[in-house]
C-alpha cells in the first residue's frame, strides 16, 4: 500500500473551512465569491463542504478581497493577547478594573449591535463633530441610514450643545453608564471593523464625546440614551481632565477615582476592542472575569445599586466585580500594607513571567507547524491523546465541523486531517511502520562490499526454466560441493568456475516474480528470459521481457533447446529484435547465449554473462549491520515448525538476532543453507532457512533484524493492530454460501476469501488463481494470506470481513471448526487447487450444483501407537469431540498439516469390534494401508453425504 503522503508536501490547498476562518467570512461567502470571480468549483467546494480544498489561486483571490476581514481578525487576535496580558497584571490600582470591564462589556453589546448597522453609528458622531472638529469624511462615505439618521441628527446635536449643563445634574446617576456607553461605543467600532477604526480612534484621541453617543445611538433607546452619553463623555472628560487632583488611593474618594479612571480606561480600549468579533470574545472574556475576578464577597451587590437605572445587565455584574475589586485593592493599599506591596510585586513579576514563558512557547508552537504522526483508524479518545487535548473538545469540535463522533470511534484519514487541523496539527500517516524504522541509512562508502547478483529465470511454458535452474543446481553439486543435493528452499547460491557466486530464485516463472514485486520487494538484479529455440517468441517471453522492463531489471536472454534439431535461434533472435529486444548477435547490447538446459551445453557460458553483466550493475552490500532480508518462500515443516526461506540483502543475519517479519517477531532460533547445513550467519544476498517464526510470513514480506526483541515486538503488534483496523473499515458483507444468492438478490460486488495453505507456493498460487476469477459483477479478494492450519484468528478475520475460507491440504485447528459454526463462517477445504477454483468460480457463476457433501464426526487424537504382526500400527486413540463411525472417512492431521486421507479399518473397544465410540472414550483405530501412525497425530473422520452444496443457494 502506498504510504499516505503529509498534506504539507502537497501545494498548499486550503480547504475551506479553514479559509473561512482565517479570513473571517462564511463558507456560503467565498463559494458565491469563487463563483463571482469565475473560478471553476468541483462539487465539493460548489456544494459548500468544509472539507472541499481551494486552489492556491482561488485562496489568493479570497485574501485580496477579504485581507480586511482577516487583518482584523490578526488584530483582534493580537490585542486579546494583550488584554490577557493586561488582565494577567491586575495592577491593584483602579486602572485594571475598567479594563476588566470593558472586555465583558463590549461583548454583551457587541451581539445586538452588531445585527443592526453598527457602521452607521460611526457616523453619527462623526456629525457631531464635524462641528466641533474636522473628521466627518469617513462618516459620509459609510453612512447608511437607519439608524443613524433616526437617532444621530437630534441626539447628536443635543448631546454637543448640553455638555457641560447636563452633565452637572446627570451626574450621580449616570456615573455607572460611562462605562457602558464606553462600551457600547467600543462595540459600535468594534462592528464598524474595518476602516471606521483609524477615524473612530482620531476621534475618540481628540473628543471623547462623540465616540459615546454613537454608542448609545447604536442602542435601542435613542433619545434618553443619548442624552446620557453625551454627559458621560463629558463626565469622562472632566474627569479626566480635572482628576489630576490625586488621592485615587485613598480610602473615600476611591469612588469618584475609580469612575474616572474607569471612564479613561475604557476610552483608550475602544479603538482596540473595535476590531473584537461578537461571540468569541465574549466567550473568552466571561471567562476571563471569571478567572480574575477574585472571590470578592458581596461584588455583585455592592455594586448593583449604583446601576439599577441602566439596563445592562452583564455589564453591571461585571463591572461591580471589579470595582468591588478595586475598592479592596485600595483599601488594602491605603490601610498602609507595605508588606503586601512588596508581594503584590513579586506576585506581578512572577506573572509575568508566566505570561513571558506562555507566549514564547505559544510562539514556538506557532511557528514549528505540529506534526502529529499516527495510524488511520485510530480512535478519538486515542486522537485526543496524541494532541494532548481533552476528548470532548475533540469532539465537540467534531460536532462543529458537522461530524458526530463518539471517544471509541474509529476515525478514517480524512475526519483524523480534520479534527487535528482544527487543533493547529498536521498529519502524517504511519501507514507502514517499515518507515519508523531507521532503514533508510546510508551504509558509508567504506563500508560496502561487492555482493553476489540475484538472477530470476523467466520464459514461457515448457520452454526450459525448471531444466535449467536443475541443471545449474546439479551443475554446481557435481562442481564439489559436499552438502548432497541442494533443497528446493525457494532460492540458492552456486559457485561459478571462477569463483563467482550467484544467487538463484528458485521459483521460476513471473508469477513469483511479480507477487514480489507488488509487495514492494524488488528481489531481483537480473532476469534470464529463456526461449525454446524450436518454438517461438510466445505471450508468456513477452510478458517475461515487460517485467523485467518495468522493473528496470536487466536481462540476458539464453536461447534454449539448441540441441533438437528443430532449433532455429536465428528466427528466435529475429522475433526478440521485434519487441525491442536487439541481442548482441543482432548488433545489440543483450547478452545471449544458445544452450541446451538438458545436456548443459553453453551453460557455463550463460552464467558467465550473467556475470559479467552483473558485474556492470556494481552490486554491493555492507555486511556490517543488522541483517535485512525478504522472504521468498515459508512453509510448515512437521519437525521444525514454521520455516521461511530469507534471501539477505544487506547486512547480516545472525543466529540469535532478533528480528520483525510482517506480522510477527521473534528470534532467530536456527539457520539452515539449501544443503541444510546449519549457518550461523548469512551475509548479503545469502538465502537462508530461518526457523523460530511463531507464524508463516508471506512472501515479499522483509525481515529486519532490530537491536532489541521488545522494539521488533511492538512494531509487529503495530502492524497487526493496523491490519486489523483496516480489515475491520474494509467490511464487506458477504459470504460465499450466500454468494449465488446475493449475486441475483442483492447485486454485491466483492468476494472476500481468507486463503491458507500448506506451503507458501500453493497459497501464493490459489491465492492469484482465485484473484482472477473476478469477473464484471464480482471481485475477489483476498484479504488474508498464509501457511498453516486455520485458527481462530482466521475465522476472526473472516468473521470481521465477511469472508470465506479457503483452505488448501490444511484443517482449522482443534475447537476452530465449532467457532466458524457459531460465527457462521464457511470453510472450504480442498486438497486439489483446481477443485476450489472450480468452486469459487461456480459460487461466482451461480451455478453451483447439488453434490456431496462432507460432514465431519470426530476429531481423535493419537496417544500411543502398538504394532501388530498383521494388522500394522494400531493406534490407541481418545476421540476428542464427536462420534467416531466405523465406516467413516479419515484423515490424518499432523500438526496441521493433512499428512494422509483414507478409510478406517478397524475399530475397537478393548478387543471387540464397534460400530462408534463417542467423544471421552479410548479406542484402537488402524488405517487402511496405513501405518505410519504416530503418537500426536489427530484423525478426523467424516462421512461424505449427496446433499445440496452449501453454495448452491
Ligand atoms: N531437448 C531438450 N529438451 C529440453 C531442454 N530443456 C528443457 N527441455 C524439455 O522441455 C520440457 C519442458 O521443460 P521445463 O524445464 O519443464 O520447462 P519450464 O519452462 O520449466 O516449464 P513450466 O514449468 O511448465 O513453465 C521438458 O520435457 C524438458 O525435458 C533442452 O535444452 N533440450
Amino acid at each position: 500500500m502506498p504510504a499516505r503522503r503529509r498534506r504539507s508536501d502537497q501545494p498548499k490547498r486550503v480547504q475551506l473551512f479553514k479559509a473561512s476562518r482565517e479570513l473571517n467570512i462564511a463558507t456560503d461567502t467565498i463559494v458565491s465569491a469563487l463563483k463571482d470571480r469565475g473560478f471553476e468549483l468541483d462539487d465539493k467546494l460548489a456544494a459548500g463542504d468544509p472539507n472541499a480544498r481551494l486552489d492556491p489561486e482561488m485562496h489568493d483571490a479570497l485574501i485580496e478581497a477579504y485581507s480586511d476581514d482577516a487583518d482584523a481578525k490578526a488584530r483582534v487576535r493580537e490585542r486579546r493577547q494583550q488584554i490577557a496580558a493586561e488582565e494577567a497584571d491586575e495592577t491593584p490600582e483602579p486602572t485594571p478594573a475598567p479594563v476588566a470591564e470593558a472586555k465583558p462589556e463590549p461583548v454583551a453589546p457587541a451581539e445586538p449591535v452588531i445585527q443592526p448597522p453598527p457602521k452607521p453609528e460611526p457616523v453619527a458622531p462623526a456629525e457631531p463633530v464635524v462641528e466641533t472638529a474636522p473628521a466627518p469624511e469617513p462618516a459620509p462615505e459609510r453612512a447608511p441610514e437607519p439608524v443613524a439618521e433616526t437617532t444621530a441628527p437630534e441626539p447628536a446635536a443635543e448631546a454637543e450643545a448640553e455638555p457641560t449643563a447636563t452633565k452637572a445634574e446627570a451626574e450621580p446617576p449616570k456615573t455607572a453608564e460611562p462605562v457602558a456607553e464606553a462600551e457600547g461605543a467600543t462595540s459600535a467600532e468594534t462592528k464598524a471593523a474595518e476602516a471606521p477604526k483609524a477615524e473612530a480612534a482620531t476621534v475618540d484621541a481628540s473628543t471623547p464625546e462623540p465616540s459615546e453617543p454613537t454608542a448609545e445611538a447604536t442602542e435601542p433607546a435613542s433619545g434618553t440614551e443619548t442624552a446620557e452619553p453625551t454627559a458621560e463623555a463629558k463626565k469622562v472628560g472632566e474627569l479626566d481632565a480635572s482628576e489630576p487632583s490625586p488621592e485615587a488611593d485613598q480610602g473615600g474618594v476611591v469612588r469618584a477615582n475609580r469612575y474616572g479612571l474607569t471612564g479613561t480606561k475604557v476610552l483608550g480600549k475602544i479603538d482596540i476592542s473595535g476590531l473584537e468579533t461578537g461571540r468569541r470574545r465574549k466567550r473568552k472574556r466571561n471567562n476571563d472575569a471569571a478567572e480574575t475576578a477574585p472571590p470578592a464577597p458581596g461584588a455583585k451587590d455592592g455594586g448593583k445599586p449604583t446601576r439599577t437605572k441602566k439596563g445592562k445587565k452583564g455589564r453591571k455584574g461585571v463591572s461591580q466585580d471589579e470595582v468591588q475589586k478595586n475598592v479592596q485593592e485600595t483599601l488594602q493599599k491605603a490601610s498602609g500594607g507595605g508588606s503586601k506591596r512588596t508581594r503584590q510585586k513579586r506576585r506581578r513579576a512572577r506573572r509575568d513571567e508566566r505570561a513571558a514563558i506562555r507566549e514564547a512557547r505559544q510562539q514556538e508552537l506557532l511557528e514549528q507547524a505540529q506534526v502529529l504522526r499516527v495510524m488511520e483508524f485510530i480512535s478519538t479518545g486515542d486522537l485526543a491523546e496524541a494532541m494532548n487535548v481533552p476528548v470532548n473538545e475533540v469532539i465537540s469540535k467534531g460536532f462543529g465541523l458537522g461530524m458526530m463522533v463518539s471517544i471509541n470511534q474509529r476515525l478514517d484519514a480524512d475526519s483524523i486531517t480534520l479534527l487535528a487541523d482544527e487543533f493547529d496539527y498536521e498529519v502524517e500517516f504511519m501507514e507502514d511502520v517499515e518507515e519508523e524504522l531507521d532503514l533508510g541509512e546510508e551504509d558509508a562508502e567504506e563500508d560496502l562490499v561487492s555482493r553476489p547478483p540475484i538472477v530470476t529465470i523467466m520464459g514461457h511454458v515448457d520452454h526450459g526454466k525448471t531444466s535449467l535452474l536443475d541443471y545449474i543446481r546439479q551443475a554446481n553439486v557435481v562442481a564439489g560441493e559436499a552438502g548432497g543435493i541442494t533443497q528446493h528452499i525457494g532460492a540458492y547460491q552456486i559457485t561459478t568456475d571462477e569463483d563467482k557466486q550467484i544467487t538463484f530464485l528458485d521459483t521460476p516463472g513471473h508469477e513469483a516474480f511479480t507477487a514480489m514485486r507488488a509487495r514492494g520487494a524488488q528481489v531481483t538484479d537480473l532476469v534470464i528470459v529463456v526461449v525454446a529455440a524450436d518454438d517461438e517468441v510466445m505471450p508468456q517471453t513477452i510478458e517475461a521481457i515487460n517485467h523485467s522492463r518495468a522493473a528496470e531489471v536487466p536481462m540476458v536472454v539464453a536461447i534454449n533447446k539448441i540441441d533438437r534439431p528443430t532449433a532455429n535461434p536465428d528466427k528466435i533472435m529475429a522475433q526478440l529484435a521485434e519487441q525491442g529486444v536487439q541481442v548482441e548477435q543482432y548488433g545489440g547490447k543483450v547478452q545471449c547465449e544458445l544452450i541446451s538446459a538438458l545436456n548443459g551445453t553453453n551453460v557455463d557460458s550463460l552464467l558467465e554473462k550473467v556475470q559479467l553483466e552483473a558485474d556492470l550493475l556494481e552490486l554491493t552490500a555492507n555486511p556490517d549491520r543488522y541483517g535485512i532480508g525478504t522472504v521468498v518462500e515459508s512453509r510448515l515443516d512437521k519437525g521444525r515448525g514454521v520455516v521461511a526461506t530469507v534471501l539477505v540483502q544487506n547486512g547480516t543475519l545472525e543466529e540469535g538476532d532478533a528480528y520483525v517479519v510482517g506480522l510477527t517477531s521473534g528470534r532467530v532460533r536456527a539457520m539452515f543453507n539449501e544443503r541444510d547445513e546449519r549457518v550461523k550467519v548469512a551475509g548479503p544476498s545469502t538465502p537462508v532457512q530461518v526457523l523460530g517464526l511463531s507464524s508463516a510470513p508471506d512472501v515479499g514480506d522483509r525481515l529486519i533484524v532490530m537491536e532489541e526483541e521488545r522494539e521488533a515486538r511492538e512494531i509487529a503488534s503495530k502492524r497487526q493492530q493496523l491490519i486489523r483496523e483496516q480489515t475491520l473499515h474494509q467490511r464487506r458483507h458477504v459470504t460465499l454460501a450466500d454468494l449465488s444468492r446475493k449475486i441475483k438478490l442483492e447485486g454485491i460486488t466483492n468476494l472476500n476469501i481468507v486463503v491458507k495453505g500448506d506451503v507458501g507456493g500453493s497459497v501464493e498460487a490459489l491465492s492469484d488463481a482465485l484473484l482472477k476469477l473476478s469477473n464484471e459483477e464480482v471481485a475477489v479478494q483476498i484479504v488474508h494470506s498464509g501457511v498453516g492450519a486455520i485458527t481462530e484468528s482466521d475465522v476472526m478475520l473472516a468473521v470481521a470481513s465477511d469472508a470465506v475460507i479457503i483452505g488448501f491440504q490444511v484443517r482449522p485447528v482443534a475447537g476452530v471448526r465449532a467457532i466458524a459454526e457459531r460465527e457462521e463462517i464457511d470453510i472450504q477445504l480442498y486438497s486439489v487447487i483446481y477443485d476450489a477454483i472450480e468452486d469459487v468460480r461456480d459460487a461466482l457463476e451461480g451455478l453451483l450444483e447439488p453434490e456431496e457433501k462432507e460432514t465431519v464426526t470426530s476429531t481423535v487424537e493419537v496417544r500411543e501407537t502398538f504394532k501388530a504382526p498383521k494388522v500394522g500400527t494400531i493406534a490407541g486413540s481418545y476421540v476428542v469431540e464427536g462420534k467416531v463411525g466405523r465406516d467413516d472417512k479419515l484423515r490424518i492431521v499432523r500438526d496441521g498439516v493433512v499428512i494422509y486421507q483414507g478409510v478406517i479399518d478397524t475399530l475397537r473397544r478393548f478387543k471387540d469390534d464397534v460400530k462408534e465410540v463417542a467423544a471421552g472414550y479410548e479406542c484402537g483405530i488402524t488405517v487402511k494401508n496405513y501405518n505410519d501412525i504416530k503418537v500426536g497425530d489427530q484423525f478426523e473422520t467424516f462421512v461424505v453425504t449427496e446433499e445440496k452444496r452449501k453454495l448452491a443457494v
